[in-house]
């Protein structure tokens, strides 16, 4: 479990200001006075060849210091954080914030349809939580019957699974209306969304991208070569049948980090 704690100069946090939920008299203020569905900011490292890590099951660093505390201001500046179950068995994640003088803690959610993740008192995230430097997850889930010794070590750390009901799953899969609906529903505003690669592409398909408000991409400069588990959405043919661009951000905005870059901007709906 990582003790470091990290610093994220106000300069550079400036810069991520029109990227970020905005604060209001009560911390965060809904980008749309009507929507009732939390703020989504879908924030990853990738390399250059779109890498998240060098196979399926394996954790890779890609972000240099600098872009690893922007990633844990971002963690301050957000309710949840979100992850699918392939990160949280790969990762072992901590999914807390370790930003110096960090004032709340986001919730992790794992989406996790059929319970898969095999936590124990011995994971980081339960580890973190016991220890009062992080929450316990939230579950998503379709498996109304978890393990009777897990339900009790994640709801004694105040953790929970959260049920939707099977027939919201269609080939395994939740629609984003369903999943963000039942995170508003624990009162959470704002929810960062960190992948892995499934979850990443998924929402950049033109029927989510309307969920996501906000996408904040490190770019490493590096490649990690094939077999790598990447950031791919699927293929989107023009009315013409042919091929266009799968996603595009509007209104891009480069900052330089360290040896990374920071890219930010809007996906295009
Ligand atoms: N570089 C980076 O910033 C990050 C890298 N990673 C890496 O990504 C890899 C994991 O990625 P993947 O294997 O693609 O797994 P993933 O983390 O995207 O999880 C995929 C699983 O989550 C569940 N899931 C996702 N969306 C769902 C939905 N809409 N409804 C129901 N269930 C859903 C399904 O069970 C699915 O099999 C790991 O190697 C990890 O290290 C993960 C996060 C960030
Ligand atoms: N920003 C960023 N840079 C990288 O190089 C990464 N590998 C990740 N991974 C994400 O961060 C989670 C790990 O969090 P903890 O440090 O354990 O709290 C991991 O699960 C990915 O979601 N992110």
């Amino acid at each position: 479990m990582s003790e470091q704690t990290l610093t994220f100069p106000d300069h550079v946090a400036n810069k991520l200001e029109p990227h970020l939920p905005r604060l209001g008299p009560d911390r965060v203020e809904m980008p749309a006075a009507t929507s009732l569905l939390p703020f989504v900011t879908l924030t990853f490292a990738t390399s250059l060849d779109s890498g998240l890590s060098l196979a399926p099951g394996t954790r890779t660093t890609l972000s240099g210091s600098p872009s690893k505390a922007m990633t844990h201001y971002l963690r301050s500046r957000h309710d949840a954080i979100c992850i699918g179950v392939g990160t949280a068995v790969a990762d072992d994640p901590g999914l807390n914030c370790r930003l110096d003088g960090a004032a709340s803690q986001p919730r992790p959610i794992v989406i996790d349809p059929a319970l898969r993740w095999n936590f124990s008192t011995e994971s980081t995230v339960m580890r973190l939580a016991r220890a009062g430097r992080g929450l316990a997850p939230f579950i998503i889930t379709a498996n109304c019957e978890p393990h009777a010794s897990q339900k009790a070590l994640l709801e004694g750390l105040g953790g929970k699974y959260l049920v939707l009901p099977p027939a919201t799953l269609a080939k395994q899969r939740f629609q984003w209306d369903d999943i963000l609906q039942v995170i508003a529903a624990q009162g959470l505003r704002s929810i960062m969304v960190e992948g892995g690669g499934e979850v990443i592409n998924s929402l950049l398909e033109p029927q989510n991208a309307g969920h996501v408000g906000s996408v904040i991409v490190t770019i490493a400069p590096t490649w990690l070569g094939q077999g790598s588990v990447c950031v791919c959405p699927a293929r989107r043919m023009g009315p013409d049948g042919q091929p266009v661009a799968a996603a595009r951000l509007t209104e891009p905005h480069w900052i330089p980090l360290g040896e990374d870059v920071v890219l930010c901007g809007k996906l295009a709906k």
